[in-house]
């Protein structure tokens, strides 16, 4: 939309405007119209510390949950406490057909349930243990389940992931986490079953994106008596200049390292 100046360019969740520049009553009135959204919330920052808030001012409305429909499933949000990353749009598809109704599966990072969600609705494995820190992204990944009718797969629990009961063994690991995934590769090797696979995210200078992520997952899992057998690197997005948010879907077996 142009205003004679400029362009407006905003994100939409649900019914909900996410805008980065400042707007005026014009502008404002012109996105109401043209969008039928209930709520415009400018984002300040975007994230602090391990737990994804976001600093928002509202421009218009006051309502800041609401209900956002992507790939068929549907996902509760408070947008002004969490983060919708659209730049994962195509990973939360793809990781949606991985499993199969024989694997238990941990998502060490759920969030709100971006993988879990999906993987629960598409692949109906038989258990997702959904791990999440954060009060108000689990309180919104239990309504997620319920909206989505998957409880009889996925069971939240609002832990630290480092505190999982070592005793449960996972066929899959998601770890949808940047900057310092690596510091939790040891509790996902504590827990992984013997052939089990970890989709191991991480924010890489693009230079060593094809050797450092997979050095670390063979030294750790070595470590703990892991075999890498086969990986695929994909590149997720572009995260900041020179530096790109990959996955590595990585396959491990167990070896006898005694
Ligand atoms: C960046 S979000 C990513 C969500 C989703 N996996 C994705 O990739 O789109 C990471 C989530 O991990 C949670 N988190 C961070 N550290 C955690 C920990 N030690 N245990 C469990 N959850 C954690 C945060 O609260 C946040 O909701």
């Amino acid at each position: 939309m142009t205003n004679g100046h400029k362009k407006l360019k905003y994100q939409k969740i649900g019914d909900i405007l996410i805008v980065k520049d400042e707007l005026n009553e014009t502008e404002i009135k012109e996105l109401v119209k043209r969008t039928k959204c209930k709520t415009i919330l400018k984002y300040e920052t975007h994230i602090t510390r391990d737990l994804r808030v976001p600093t928002t001012k509202t421009l218009y409305g006051t309502e800041t949950e609401t209900i956002n429909k992507e790939h068929g499933c549907l996902f509760s949000i408070d947008a002004s406490k969490i983060m919708w990353s659209m730049g994962n749009l195509e990973e939360r598809k793809r990781i949606a057909t991985k499993s199969n109704k024989e694997e238990i599966v941990v998502d060490m990072f759920a969030g709100i349930g971006y993988f879990t969600i999906p993987l629960a609705k598409y692949s109906a494995p038989k258990k997702i243990y959904a791990l999440e820190l954060n009060p108000n992204s689990y309180r919104h990944l239990c309504k997620n389940i319920l909206l989505n009718k998957v409880e009889n797969i996925v069971v939240p629990l609002n832990i630290d992931n480092r505190d999982f009961d070592e005793t449960i063994k996972a066929d899959r690991i998601l770890m949808g986490y940047v900057v310092k995934t690596s510091e939790f590769l040891e509790k996902a090797f504590q827990i992984l079953a013997n052939n089990g696979t970890i989709h191991y995210h991480d924010t890489v200078p693009e230079k060593i994106m094809n050797t450092r992520p997979v050095e670390q997952l063979k030294s750790i899992g070595h470590k703990y008596g892991f075999e890498l057998e086969e990986y695929e690197i994909i590149r997720i997005k572009k995260y900041s200049p020179g530096v790109s948010h990959i996955v590595v879907d990585a396959k491990f077996k167990k070896i006898d390292i005694g």
